[in-house]
């Protein structure tokens, strides 16, 4: 399923070309949740192969990584009680958040340019805001992300703390990220990769597809793993808000997602 349209919002476009495709790729896939600080080699590697491949061979023209806390992010976040909308005004908190994720972010870089992709950081913490607060909106502006994707870099943001008036630095989870970007740069597609192939019902099935929160809220939890963002239920949420087809699926199902094939599950 290909050229299914863009997303509607402020638009500010990803320069001349395609559409671009978002890849969120779960904290919980490249990182072991459950001990602080870890990567997962292999799942990294593999993932980070399925990006060089599609763009290599064309499958992906444009394309946005975003990537999740896992065992970096919510960690440290969580030890300092910081969530989505806890906040912190402790610049010592606030450093051991980013630091991780910004750490992180670094080796999620490596392991892309030694297979050649040009990817470069784009890190949330200087440059969106909750201006309204924990509860409002989330302002990200996008002309850096477009204008790199524009000269051809491959943009990777992350989960991160995020300026929020009256409550110091909140986190911003990856699911959001997704969210903005795939409005504002009008995605074709987005993609959530974790470890679980979908979103599963209550028997552990993959539930092919959503379109209604309610319809499937009593199978969704939050995660099994230390998170301060929610978990599958808020990825739903998010996902849900787009005009753009999303999916949630496992590391198999990168590699079609890439190619423009559905897998896991789709929701619209
Ligand atoms: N109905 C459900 N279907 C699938 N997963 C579910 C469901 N309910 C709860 N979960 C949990 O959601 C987790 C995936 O969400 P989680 O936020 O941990 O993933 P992630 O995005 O990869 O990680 P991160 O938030 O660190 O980026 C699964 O590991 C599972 O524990
Ligand atoms: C915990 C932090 C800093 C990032 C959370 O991002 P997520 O893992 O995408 O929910």
């Amino acid at each position: 399923m290909t050229g299914d349209g863009g997303a509607s919002g402020d638009d500010v476009g990803s320069g001349s070309g395609a559409p671009p495709v978002v890849l969120k790729l779960g904290g919980s896939l490249i990182t072991e949740k459950d001990r602080p600080e870890t990567l997962d080699e292999d799942a990294l590697a593999a993932a980070c192969d399925a990006v060089a491949g599609a763009l290599a061979d064309g499958a992906v023209e444009r394309l946005v990584v975003v990537h999740g806390g896992g065992s970096f992010g919510h960690h440290h976040a969580s030890e300092h009680g910081v969530s989505t909308t806890a906040g912190t005004g402790d610049a010592d908190a606030v450093m051991d958040i980013h630091g991780a994720m910004t750490e992180l972010n670094r080796a999620v870089l490596d392991r892309l340019h030694e297979r050649d992709v040009p990817a470069v950081p784009v890190h949330p913490l200087s440059l969106s805001a909750r201006p309204e607060g924990p509860d409002g909106a989330l302002d990200l502006p996008l002309s850096s992300t477009a204008t790199l994707l524009g000269e051809g870099f491959v943009p990777v943001l992350h989960g991160d703390g995020v300026a929020t008036t009256g409550s110091g630095i909140t986190v911003v989870s990856g699911d959001e990220l997704v969210v903005e970007l795939a409005v504002g740069l009008g995605a074709r597609r987005v993609g959530v990769c974790s470890t679980v192939p979908g979103v599963l019902d209550g028997d552990g099935d993959v539930i092919p597809s959503i379109d209604s929160f309610e319809a499937v809220a009593d199978a969704l939890g939050a995660s099994d793993a230390t998170d301060v963002s929610g978990g599958m239920a808020a990825k739903v949420r998010e996902l849900l808000a787009l005009d753009a087809p999303a999916y949630v699926f496992g590391a198999a199902g990168l590699a079609p997602f890439l190619r423009g094939e559905d897998a896991g599950t789709r929701i619209d």
